[in-house]
């Protein structure tokens, strides 16, 4: 990994923490939240928007058609006016359905839950009208046709608290409004009375209907955003959990020396890759590589700038391993393995002859070698795997190699 996608992930990992840490606040706080901080409330809307569209927009549905199968009563009641209040009916209805069905689809489908609420309160108003517009004593009927839009608003808006109490206030108000201007009496004195006691006992049931749906929402949608929070939790949680043990195994196989894979990694890859050359039987060859006079280099110019020689020398050997599957490990000291899977045995010691010479052009002094510069050796040892031979033979082999091209003077490959 690279310092600079290190750096990122770690700023991934800050952010995730820091989202911890402010949710977690909140909820040790232990209040009641109903309105979340910055993208946290945009995120909650977009959910909440999700459930809305699942269950309450077919409900909105059920609703319209309900309103509109009342059309019975415009002309039952409605004598002279039956046919005006029906066409109101019908044009209303109409547009709601327009609404219901295009919102979602437009660029106001965040203002759903609104756009509904406003819907419900249009609904409401226009039973309000039909009031006037019914004659007679039969205009009583249709008060109680608010009951039903009431209970409807507290359903199907209970996830926004404030939306229940405001078109539930709003609907009642135009109410009581309209009865003051309208101040209709009815010639039967019994019924007049009947209707005075009436009035005040419906909208008495009705406010105590507002109350209780709106506490009940209030209770819904906080329980709803602490959901919401909590499972917002555990999935930053697992965000965390997931980054932590992807650092995990990255530091455990990495070499901390020089950035390349460590041992462990080798061994795991090298396994892995002797099974799938074995099942599709194609070549798979392993480079071993150590560095000339290495032990001389440390003493002329110290252990730092050895160090530093390495790093620079694992760099450019990790620069032939191109294919995904190529892996270029230290195997310790001053000693390199690469992994050359699906590579026979001539293209191999290509690429390495390759590799050796690019170093030797890099020209680092090394007053102590034959050539006064920095060398590397290698072996290189190829095999098509199968049951009479295992992946710690083609290791051997592959030492020996080595061995062999140190013992042939340094600075070679032999393969
Ligand atoms: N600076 C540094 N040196 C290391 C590290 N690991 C191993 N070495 C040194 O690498 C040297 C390896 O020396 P030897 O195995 O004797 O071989 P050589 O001097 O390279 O000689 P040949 O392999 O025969 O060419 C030792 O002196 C180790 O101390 C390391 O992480 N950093």
């Amino acid at each position: 990994m690279s310092h600079i996608s290190s750096l990122q992930d770690h700023d991934t990992l800050k952010r995730v923490e820091d989202q911890i840490n402010i949710l977690s606040g909140i909820l040790e706080q232990g209040r009641k939240q109903l309105r979340f901080p910055g993208r946290l409330e945009s995120k909650y809307i977009d959910q909440r928007n999700q459930r809305f569209m699942e269950i309450d927009h077919k409900m909105l549905i059920a609703g319209l058609v309900f309103y509109l199968g009342f059309s019975w009563t415009d002309f039952y009641l409605g004598a002279e006016n039956g046919p005006l209040i029906f066409s109101l009916r019908v044009v209303i209805t109409a547009l709601a359905f327009l609404f219901v069905f295009w919102i979602p689809r437009s660029q106001y489908s965040r203002h759903m839950v609104t756009i509904a609420a406003l819907g419900i309160f249009a609904i409401g108003f226009s039973v309000i009208g039909f009031i006037w517009l019914i004659p007679g004593e039969m205009k009583y009927a249709y008060h109680l046709g608010l009951i039903p839009i009431q209970i409807f608003t507290m359903v199907v808006l209970r996830l926004s608290y404030r939306s229940v109490l405001v078109v539930s206030v709003a609907i009642l108000a135009c109410y009581i409004v309209s009865l003051l201007l309208s101040h209709q009496t009815v010639s039967d004195p019994e019924l007049q009375r009947l209707i005075s006691i009436f009035i005040p006992m419906f909208i008495m049931f009705w406010a105590l209907l507002i109350v209780m749906g709106s506490y009940m929402a209030f209770m819904m949608e906080s329980s709803a955003r602490s959901d919401f929070m909590k499972n917002r939790l555990l999935a930053l949680e697992a965000e965390r959990l997931q980054y932590l043990s992807g650092r995990l195994h990255v530091l455990s196989t990495t070499d901390s020396l020089t950035g390349i894979a460590n041992r462990r990694f080798l061994e795991e890859s090298l396994d892995t890759e002797w099974r799938r050359a074995k099942r599709s039987s194609m070549p798979l060859s392993l480079v071993m590589v150590d560095i000339d006079k290495f032990k001389d280099y440390n003493d002329l110019y110290g252990h730092q700038k050895g160090d530093e020689c390495l790093r620079t020398l694992a760099n450019k050997m990790a620069q032939y391993c191109n294919r995904p599957a190529d892996l270029c490990a230290r195997y310790g000291g001053e000693e390199f393995v690469m992994l050359l899977p699906e590579t026979s045995r001539a293209d191999a010691v290509w690429i390495v002859e390759k590799m050796r010479s690019a170093i030797e052009g890099m020209a680092i002094t090394h007053e102590a070698a034959d050539s006064g510069l920095v060398t590397i050796s290698a072996g290189v040892a190829s095999v098509i795997p199968d049951d009479s031979c295992t992946s710690d033979q083609l290791l051997s082999q592959a030492d020996r190699l080595l061995y062999e091209a140190k013992a042939q003077g340094r600075n070679r490959v032999c393969g």
